[in-house]
């Protein structure tokens, strides 16, 4: 199992005013892209920011690569890229010099700054336009800036918050692709803010799901996407009579307009189908196992 990117335990955040926005939070975040979920509020910037060292926490402790967020942020922050939420970009530079300069800002010599600047805009399909002026660039334009800017000093890691944001959907197909290869192309981890669920689906290997501070749920996609032993069963006729016969044998069964859901956690069930298609005098049309999509099962 990979080493553990960042750790956090009992971390609590109350601000000045008395909004706690973090209570009481254990995640534990390894190597790969992992989302992190919640509606508005729910404390993710916050959390990104006490990653970052930017941030004191309240109480608890908190591990980024190894290095303790409360007193070593600055050696956290050389290996670690941001892209904030916000728009933040000078209207009157151009992404090139934009990230040169923040590539030197981060101990890179200047020739260095200029290779991997050239790399990262190139990463993220900003190559041509990467002479302009940053004001005149689309919102989708400035939020692939916003990611360069993140990797333009080769971290280990990047946080990125709520990079989809203001994005059309086919903006935000491209920025979840482009985030999906940077594990591929550069061999960096990230973690990504999002309040939708269900589009970090097939972009991340893992979600941490926090709702007013507090954690819901952790846990890879694969084990929160996996098959679940469901199948949903067609027939060429009405399928009630079925229904009413699978219930009968104690087989849960939940009608889904022309379908029906049947539970095969015990394999027996599949005879009991079987057997009652064949009394009924129905014909089996389809069988076919169901997954689960993060979104029901979450809202379960
Ligand atoms: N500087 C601050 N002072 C006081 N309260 C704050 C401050 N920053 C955030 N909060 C409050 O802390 C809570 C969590 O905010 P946070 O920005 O971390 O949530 P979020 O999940 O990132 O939401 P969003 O996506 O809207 O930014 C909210 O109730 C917010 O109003």
């Amino acid at each position: 199992m990979s080493a553990s990117l960042v750790a956090t335990e009992a971390l609590t955040m109350t601000y000045a005013g008395g909004v706690t926005a973090l209570a009481d939070l254990t995640v534990d975040v390894r190597s790969g892209v992992t989302g992190l979920v919640g509606a508005n509020g729910a404390g993710k910037s916050t959390l990104l920011k006490i990653l970052l060292g930017l941030l004191e926490p309240t109480s608890g402790s908190v591990h980024v690569l190894g290095l303790d967020a409360r007193g070593e942020g600055p050696a956290i922050r050389e290996r670690v890229g941001y892209m904030p939420e916000h728009d933040c970009l000078p209207p009157d530079v151009s992404a090139t010099e934009f990230c040169v300069h923040l590539g030197r800002m981060s101990g890179l010599p200047t020739t260095a700054a200029r290779e991997r600047t050239a790399d990262v805009l190139r990463h993220v399909g900003l190559y041509e336009e990467r002479y302009r002026p940053m004001g005149g660039y689309s919102t989708g334009m400035k939020q692939r800036v916003k990611l360069a800017q993140a990797l333009v000093h080769d971290p280990d890691l990047v946080l990125l918050d709520e990079p989809t944001n203001g994005l059309d959907p086919a903006g935000r197909d491209d920025m979840l692709d482009l985030i999906r290869r940077i594990g591929s192309d550069f061999g960096i981890s990230a973690v990504v803010t999002s309040h939708l669920l269900g589009e970090l689906e097939r972009t991340c290997d893992a979600v941490v799901v926090i709702d007013g501070g507090r954690l819901l749920r952790q846990s890879s996609t694969a084990d929160v996407t996996a098959e679940t032993p469901v199948v949903a069963v067609e027939v060429d006729g009405d399928p009630s009579p079925l229904a009413a016969r699978l219930a009968e044998a104690g087989v849960e069964v939940e009608a889904r307009g022309r379908l029906l859901h049947v539970d095969v956690a015990d394999p027996a069930a599949y005879d009991v189908v079987r057997d009652a298609c064949a009394e009924l005098g129905l014909g089996l049309v389809r069988m076919e196992r169901q997954r689960h999509r993060m979104v029901e099962v979450f809202s379960s």
